[in-house]
């Protein structure tokens, strides 16, 4: 086994796609051979990623640093506040997800307090009208997210072999996209859980935390290998939807937040998130085209949402009856 202090989660440069993250869009028209070259370099590192870990991390990947801090330094003022204040900020009844402000339940065992938006201009966001300025600044980092999110997407697309632009036209709609950002308080000394063992259920997720750290990945052979903190990189791993398409080519990879003695952490993460109607299934590449059974049933990914959501809202008394992606599993 080796030993967990020499495994790193790998890091691509994304330097080369500049042009795509600018625009949000992927082509290779213009490209000379060196461009190819690097692009090529970057994309072998996340496909050898995503199928080891489901983790990688990204430098140069479009979402500027000053956007990041800045939005770290209003999200640590927001939850500052007493909570009553805080609690104006509460979700809409009726909204899909609880968009604004919330806290974990009493009896959860996870620690930490959130504030959520859809994209912006969402008619289920709610923003608190303080700290001056939070509200510009965490829409234009979801704006941000979804550019770099629907580069990954194409590069993803292209470490699979999929047809040019197949994942990008089957996630096509833009409004179930969410964002988060996190308050975990220090650990107490008797416990130091942040957010349990899980798996992120949307397409991939787009992560930064502070310099506090306590991001772990789990490994195949269970080692938990911790994100080290680095105020340039995104973190970025892949959900259920992709390793159901994928039909496990890729995993979707089981972390949990820890939290450290004697300092609070903060995070802020984009779901890059389908569309609730649509069905999600292995695809035909990786089943009927080489003769291979699909380990899922096919579902409506809104369907599998709820089921999720009821987790948390309604934790079985049984751990084993929490849902995850084995729930559609055939095998
Ligand atoms: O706060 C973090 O670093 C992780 C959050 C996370 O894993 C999640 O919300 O699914
Ligand atoms: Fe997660």
């Amino acid at each position: 086994m080796v030993n967990k202090e020499e495994i790193t989660i790998p890091t691509a440069d994304l330097s080369p796609f500049l042009k795509e993250l600018d625009q949000g869009s992927y082509s290779y028209d213009d490209d000379d051979d060196d461009q190819k070259k690097k692009k090529a370099a970057a994309i072998e590192i996340i496909g050898k990623a995503c199928s080891e870990f489901g983790f990688f991390q990204v430098v140069n990947h479009g979402v500027p640093l000053h956007l990041m801090q800045k939005a770290l330094l209003l999200s640590n003022q927001f939850f500052g506040y007493p909570l009553d204040r805080k609690l104006q900020a509460s979700p809409l009844p009726g909204a899909p997800m609880p968009a604004g402000y919330g806290r974990q339940p009493d009896h959860s065992p996870d620690k930490n307090e959130f504030f959520m938006m859809f994209p912006p201009h969402s008619t289920f966001n709610v923003f608190p009208s303080h700290p001056q300025g939070f509200r510009e600044v965490v829409e234009e980092l979801f704006s941000c997210f979804v550019k770099t999110a629907s580069v990954i997407e194409n590069i993803i697309n292209e470490c699979l072999g999929l047809p040019p632009n197949f994942l990008s036209e089957y996630n096509n709609d833009r409004k179930w996209d969410l964002m988060s950002t996190f308050r975990y308080p220090n650990a107490s000394e008797i416990e130091n859980v942040g957010l349990r063992e899980h798996k992120d259920v949307n397409f991939i997720t787009l992560l930064f935390q502070d310099e506090v750290g306590g991001l772990e990945v789990k490994t195949e052979d269970h080692q938990w290998i911790p994100i080290i903190p680095n105020q340039n990189t995104l973190v970025i791993n892949v959900g259920d939807v992709i390793q159901v398409l994928s039909n496990d080519r890729y995993k979707s990879a089981s972390h949990r937040v820890v939290r450290q003695e004697g300092r609070e952490r903060h995070s802020y993460a984009f779901f890059y998130n389908i569309g609730g109607d649509k069905l999600v299934q292995p695809l035909p590449h990786f089943t009927t085209h080489i003769d291979q059974p699909p380990n899922y049933k096919s579902f409506i990914y809104k369907e599998y949402l709820q089921l999720r959501l009821r987790n948390k809202t309604h934790p079985p008394s049984n751990p084993q009856d929490i849902i995850n992606i084995s729930y559609y599993s055939t095998t």
